[in-house]
């Protein structure tokens, strides 16, 4: 059995944590607040952010980075995507030999347009970074906490670590699959949320299922457009990371993108609807990275160009949709093999 570090005690690093112990692995959780932690320990229990559940016992958090990385094999990072540097510069200072690092957020950074595994690449030296791996795929923590069955995909440049970590994670409750095209697998989970914002505020606006299925559709075709260009492979996009990911995110009242893009629709400000969260929305910012790397590389965007503007430009919802409706007249099928240059 092997020693796994998880880095983020919200609701996803949770999750993976009882995933992990299940499988019989000794999980060291790390939070940053000693209620939580103490919480997890004496109470087995993380009720802000999985209220009802029961964990296992072999779930030892602590707050001490240190103490939770010191014997790991593998380490889990499952921060928000705004946090990942900060925390990714105190870790540096806590290993001493190469270590696997997977990571489970979905995120782009603004600014940079940074993926998290190149985040992750640039902010640890080689001399402590064994490999990278991504986990993502249609996965709520409400539903992977309760043992619910639940399909994702792991991806990293080294097959042999994707492998490893496919191992590490699989049961019966929670299938493995692997992919190479880490391009593809990161950029879709980062830039469904996006597309799930549109959805909930779609719905929020009191619009039915025929405008929900436009948006995965047209949703899907703009995420393969920007991810076929920046590298990724077309097929990613119609797996679990791509479409599968759209799927769950776009039609499950689990989901904090789309509930935040319903309060939205309802004609709730952005502040207030981040503040009544109390969780990360993701796709908040990524709609401003995906935003702006979109209009560097020319590749065409409508959905997130018309969320960005509803975001930080003050466009009301309904406009929003008025004006996706009214674009000029187009052909539905690309092919975005073509669109690689
Ligand atoms: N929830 C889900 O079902 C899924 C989430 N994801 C992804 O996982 C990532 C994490 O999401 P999730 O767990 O849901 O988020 P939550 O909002 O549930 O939890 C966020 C966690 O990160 C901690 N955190 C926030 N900022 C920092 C920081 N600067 N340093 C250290 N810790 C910090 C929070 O601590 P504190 O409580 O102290 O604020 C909290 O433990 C996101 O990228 C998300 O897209 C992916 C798949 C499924
Ligand atoms: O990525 C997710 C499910 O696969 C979680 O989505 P939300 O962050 O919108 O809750």
């Amino acid at each position: 059995m092997d020693n796994v570090a998880v880095l983020g005690a919200g609701s996803w690093g949770t999750a993976l944590a009882i995933v992990l112990a299940d499988n019989g692995h000794n999980v060291s959780l790390w939070g940053r607040r000693e209620d939580q932690v103490n919480e997890i320990n004496n109470d087995h229990k993380n009720e802000k952010y999985l209220p009802g559940v029961e964990l296992p016992e072999n779930i030892q958090a602590t707050t001490q980075l240190n103490e939770c990385v010191k014997e790991a094999d593998t380490i889990v990072l499952v921060t928000p995507t705004k946090a990942m540097r900060e925390v990714l510069g105190q870790l540096k200072n806590e290993l001493s030999s190469p270590v696997t690092i997977v990571h489970a957020s979905k995120g782009i950074e603004p600014g940079t347009y940074k993926r998290i595994s190149e985040i992750i690449e640039e902010e640890l030296p080689e001399s402590v970074l064994d490999s990278v791996v991504v986990l993502s795929g249609p996965s709520h923590a409400e539903e992977v906490s309760l043992r619910q069955p639940t399909t994702v995909t792991v991806s990293s440049v080294n097959m042999k670590a994707a492998e490893k970590i496919q191992d590490l994670f699989i049961n019966q409750n929670f299938r493995v699959y692997t992919n190479p095209d880490v391009v593809g697998v990161e950029l879709g989970g980062a830039l469904k949320n996006i597309i799930a914002l549109g959805a909930g505020l779609s719905d929020g606006l009191g619009y039915g299922d025929n405008a929900k299925a436009a948006l995965i559709t047209r949703g899907l075709a703009e995420i393969a457009r920007l991810g076929t260009h920046m590298g990724a492979n077309p097929l990613t996009f119609s797996g679990l990371t791509g479409i599968g990911d759209l799927i769950v995110t776009c039609t499950s009242v689990h989901s904090r993108n789309w509930r935040a893009g319903n309060m939205l629709g309802k004609g709730m400000k952005l502040e207030d609807v981040l503040e009544n969260m109390g969780m990360v929305v993701e796709g908040v910012r990524t709609t401003q990275a995906a935003y702006e790397l979109s209009k560097r590389e020319e590749v065409e965007m409508p959905i997130t160009q018309v969320l960005y503007d509803v975001l930080f430009n003050n466009k009301g919802a309904k406009q929003a949709v008025d004006d996706l409706m009214q674009r000029s007249r187009t052909h539905e099928v690309e092919d975005v093999s073509s669109l690689k240059s």
